[in-house]
């Protein structure tokens, strides 16, 4: 464990950094020559100019990627067949809320613990009685988030615990890195989602003698993220597009790929167990007292962070679900159902939240030592 930090993960990082420094992430040039060529006293003006405060940005960037660093680590240990999915997501959100020092609004859990597994790449986490426990042939895909003062980390990891896929997590691996590398200030969406197309569909994956080519999740993607909005409009695909939007300087994106030996395509499947409030959502005239006292809580625990049914049952909410589904009728809350690819099909995916700073890109969730 990080040095100070018990086993499990429930030591505060105020007690570890008691001087509030977070190790910044790893830097990387920008490979166009947009960046500006300053001097220091310039280059901390123009950083003070070019985000809303772009030290409160930085310094809670820093503070929950290292607390992401720590319980990342810790769940790579732990985590093994034979676990229940609520024993995984609870563990991992226990430590982020112990590391974090979870404080209403100001700092806590970013989104739900995404566990998706096998055909399915994002957004399932357990909802309470899920009994599915963790197999030994899983493709395991861990989405967790920090926050602090709204700034999210959104970081994730596959892990596989036989080397039939070594190839399909190889393949998304190497796209992210082409995703962090590509994106820059000024450049174009578009391009790099051309360029981490190119990489992930380099590789195939041989299973039981049948070769499948790795191909990019063409409806999914990497997203900008602005305070307490896990996904700020502007998208990554994985697949090339002519989108001419442009990264823009203080922006921060989670860079995320994900790669399949299906279609390359996710539909809706499941139980749903990810929402959000809608952030300008009309303040409908709600007919139901229920939908009004459970819209109530939300924006009081939540704000416009996403948020799982397991987080209004720990809160204390219960027989929720005609309201919260009529809410979402309503169109005030957002309900993301699991994103699943054909039956039989893996999914594996990465990601890095990465900072564009006004001279260099900080990738916050990778450590400058590494
Ligand atoms: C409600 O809880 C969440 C949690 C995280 C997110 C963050 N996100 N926003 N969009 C996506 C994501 C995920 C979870 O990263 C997975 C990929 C997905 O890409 C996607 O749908 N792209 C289309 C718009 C083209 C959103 C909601
Ligand atoms: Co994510």
């Amino acid at each position: 464990a990080a040095q100070g930090q018990s086993e499990p993960p429930r030591v505060g990082l105020s007690k570890l950094f008691p001087d509030g420094n977070f190790p910044e992430g790893e830097l990387q040039e920008y490979k166009n020559d947009n960046a500006w060529r300053t001097t220091s006293e310039e280059m901390r003006y123009n950083e003070k100019m070019a985000m809303e405060d772009p030290e409160v940005t930085y310094s809670s960037i820093r503070r929950a990627a290292e607390v992401h660093r720590q319980v990342r680590k810790y769940a790579q240990k732990f985590i093994h067949p034979g676990m229940t999915m609520t024993e995984i997501a609870e563990s991992i959100e226990d430590g982020t809320r112990a590391l974090v020092e979870e404080n209403g609004l100001e700092s806590g859990v970013g989104f739900p613990t995404g566990v998706s597994l096998n055909h399915c790449a994002a957004h399932y986490t357990p909802n309470a009685g899920d009994t599915v426990v963790l197999q030994h042939g899983d493709v395991l895909k861990v989405d967790f988030g920090v926050h602090v003062k709204g700034r999210i980390l959104d970081s994730a990891f596959t892990m596989t615990f036989d080397n039939t896929y070594d190839k399909l997590v190889e393949a998304v691996k190497a796209a992210t890195d082409t995703g962090v590398r590509e994106a820059g200030i000024d450049v174009r969406l578009g391009e790099i989602a051309a360029a981490i197309q190119e990489t992930m569909e380099s590789y195939e994956v041989e299973v039981g003698g049948k070769v499948f080519p790795v191909k990019p999740i063409e409806n999914l993607s990497g997203h900008s993220i602005n305070p307490y909005q896990i996904h700020g409009g502007k998208s990554v695909l994985l697949v090339k597009n002519d989108d001419a939007t442009k990264m823009e300087e203080g922006e921060y994106f989670a860079i995320e790929t994900f790669g399949s030996t299906g279609r390359g395509r996710v539909v809706e499947q499941g139980d749903c167990s990810h929402y959000a409030r809608i952030i300008n959502a009309p303040n409908a005239a709600l007919r139901y007292t229920t939908a009004k006292s459970l819209l109530r809580s939300i924006n009081k625990n939540f704000g416009t962070l996403p948020f799982c049914r397991r987080y209004l049952d720990r809160i204390g909410e219960s027989k929720y679900l005609l309201a919260l589904n009529h809410l979402v009728q309503q169109g005030v809350v957002q309900d993301y159902p699991p994103l699943c690819d054909v039956r039989g099909s893996m999914t594996a995916q990465f990601e890095h939240t990465i900072l564009l700073r006004p001279t260099r890109k900080e990738v916050a969730k990778r450590r400058m030592a590494w």
